[in-house]
């Protein structure tokens, strides 16, 4: 029997390890400590009092593959569903997306005649590059960066910007730094196991970790949902955990509880906080990698060194409601490659496939640009000395050369989002498996969890945390 688990850091991630354990009747108590004065970490939403939704962290969440449906599952036995937005396949905003280049909005290729036709900024049409991927051989390295892995396989030009536009609008990342295994592992499978990417997309990769849709997972499948939010704001799924959490007498909540040092005792581990020390048999890790790294003892050395190594980039969240109809094109967003603008990544119309958030009565456009990245340092200098003001003129005078827009915004809400996004380099899978490996061997009862191991997105963090919850009690939740 697992007595007291303690699980460090109240965000996505630690709720969903925190919600998991509560199905367990095997665990007697479980405490969540979390540094800052509220849970959910970057699942941030402001709620306007007019009625008007900004998200500052994630604003979509896909329904798609084993850990969507996961959390769709969470999603309605949480009693959200009647919150849900989804937005289909057949809408604008997911069958438009495009690119900036040259000063220039491009839609990106979709459908068949996307693919088979010279559409620009693309020089050839890309069905000519997947053909020729089939007969290009296979790589016998263990990793590769995700720009060395499709000029290899796609061609240079895909590489350079699409597949640049790509990472910036999930890693916020440069694919020349990145990690195909670790980044895009559905790539690096198709090319392990069938030789090819186009040949791995049509045979499949295998079946993944089963999970059985519920009645709204199998309804995202029906209606063919490309993505969802919720009424309030994502922030609703963190709030609704940790209101679910609440109703158990076993679970300890503490916010304001930031973890300063973790050391092993007889029977599991003393965590001390700034004003007292909790005993726990086990701990599972929510924090971002470094956090983890500094709180420590000395006696885990290869794991600190391994932790510190996972770096992060910071990003400028930039918030803005403009009053009318003020967009040239529809759709749900454009991305900038790094060889465009290095500082600016790309910017989201959230209201296309988010109307219901927009101020009600009265039309208005919501927009969120994102901006810095891996290039954070090198356009904006150190995050500590950037003015807000600095980070709102470059957001608007985007919209403006981007999009046309002349009109000042009548609304703006600058977030600078510190390290909030791991990236893995190459090697992240052989470092991730070290980490664990010297954690088994050493028979440390420590978990890794959160969105610094085994992928950023908020359907891959809540699964990572249901899988360090299965691996610690040894069954299927
Ligand atoms: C701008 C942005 C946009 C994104 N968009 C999307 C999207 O559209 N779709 C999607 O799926 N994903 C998206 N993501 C990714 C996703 O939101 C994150 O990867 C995910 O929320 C990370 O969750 P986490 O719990 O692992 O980490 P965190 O949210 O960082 O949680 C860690 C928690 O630990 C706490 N903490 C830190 N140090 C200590 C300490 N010493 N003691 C105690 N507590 C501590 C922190 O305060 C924090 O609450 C986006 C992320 C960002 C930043
Ligand atoms: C411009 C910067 C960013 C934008 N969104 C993010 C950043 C850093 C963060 C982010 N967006 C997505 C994910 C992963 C979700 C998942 O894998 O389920 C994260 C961490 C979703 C996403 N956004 C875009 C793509 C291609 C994806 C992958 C999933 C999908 O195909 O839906 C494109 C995109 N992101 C941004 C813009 C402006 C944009 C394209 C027009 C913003």
């Amino acid at each position: 029997p697992m007595r007291t688990v303690a699980v460090l850091g109240g965000g996505i991630g630690g709720l969903a390890a925190s919600y998991y354990l509560c199905k367990s009747p095997q665990v007697t108590k479980v405490v969540v400590l979390e540094s800052s004065s509220r849970f959910g970490g970057w699942l941030w939403s402001t709620r306007r009092s007019d009625g008007a939704v900004f998200e500052h962290g994630p604003r979509g969440i896909r329904p798609a593959g084993a850990v969507g449906r996961n959390t769709l599952n969470m999603v309605e036995d949480l009693g959200l569903a009647g919150e849900i937005l989804p937005v289909t396949h057949s809408h604008v905003a997911s069958k438009n997306r495009y690119l900036y280049v040259k000063g220039q909005l491009h839609r990106m290729p979709s459908g068949i005649s996307g693919l088979v036709r010279t559409v620009p900024p693309f020089s050839r049409p890309i069905l000519l590059s997947v053909a020729m991927e089939i007969l290009v051989k296979k790589s016998k390295e263990d990793d590769e960066s995700i720009h060395s892995f499709v000029s290899r396989r796609l061609g240079e030009e895909l590489a350079d910007i699409a597949v640049d536009s790509l990472c910036r609008g999930v890693f916020a990342g440069d694919c020349r730094k990145l990690s195909v295994r670790s980044c895009f592992p559905v790539l690096y499978n198709a090319e392990q196991h069938r030789g090819s990417l186009i040949l791995g997309m049509l045979l499949g990769s295998g079946p993944g970790p089963a999970v059985p849709p519920g009645p709204l997972a199998q309804r995202s499948v029906k209606e063919s949902w490309a993505q969802w939010s919720l009424s309030r704001g994502v922030e609703s799924l963190p709030e609704s955990i940790t209101d679910s959490l609440l109703q158990s007498s076993r679970v300890e909540l503490h916010r304001d509880a930031d973890v300063k040092h973790i050391c092993p005792s007889a029977s599991g581990w003393k965590i001390h906080l700034e004003d007292g020390v909790v005993s726990a048999d086990h701990i599972i890790s929510a924090l971002p990698a470094k956090a983890l790294s500094s709180a420590l003892p000395s006696s885990c050395q290869p794991l600190i060194q391994e932790l510190q190594e996972i770096s992060t980039v910071t990003v400028a969240v930039v918030n803005l409601e403009y009053e009318g109809s003020i967009l040239p094109v529809t759709g749900f967003g454009h991305l900038v490659p790094s060889s465009e603008d290095r500082g600016l990544m790309g910017i989201v119309y959230d209201s296309v496939p988010f109307p219901q958030h927009n101020r009600p009565n009265g039309q208005t456009t919501r927009l969120t640009v994102m901006m810095g990245g891996a290039w954070f340092q090198e356009e904006f200098g150190d995050p500590d000395t950037v003015t807000e003001k600095r980070l709102l003129e470059r957001a608007t005078e985007a919209v403006q050369s981007h999009l046309g827009v002349t009109s000042a915004p009548s609304w703006s809400w600058v977030a600078l989002q510190r390290d909030c996004i791991p990236q893995y380099y190459l090697g992240h899978h052989q470092r991730v498996e070290s980490m664990r490996s010297f954690i088994r061997k050493t028979n440390l009862p420590l978990s890794l969890t959160g969105s610094s191991y085994d992928g950023v997105s908020v359907n891959d963090v809540i699964f990572s945390g249901r899988t360090a919850v299965e691996q610690l009690l040894g069954t299927v939740i």
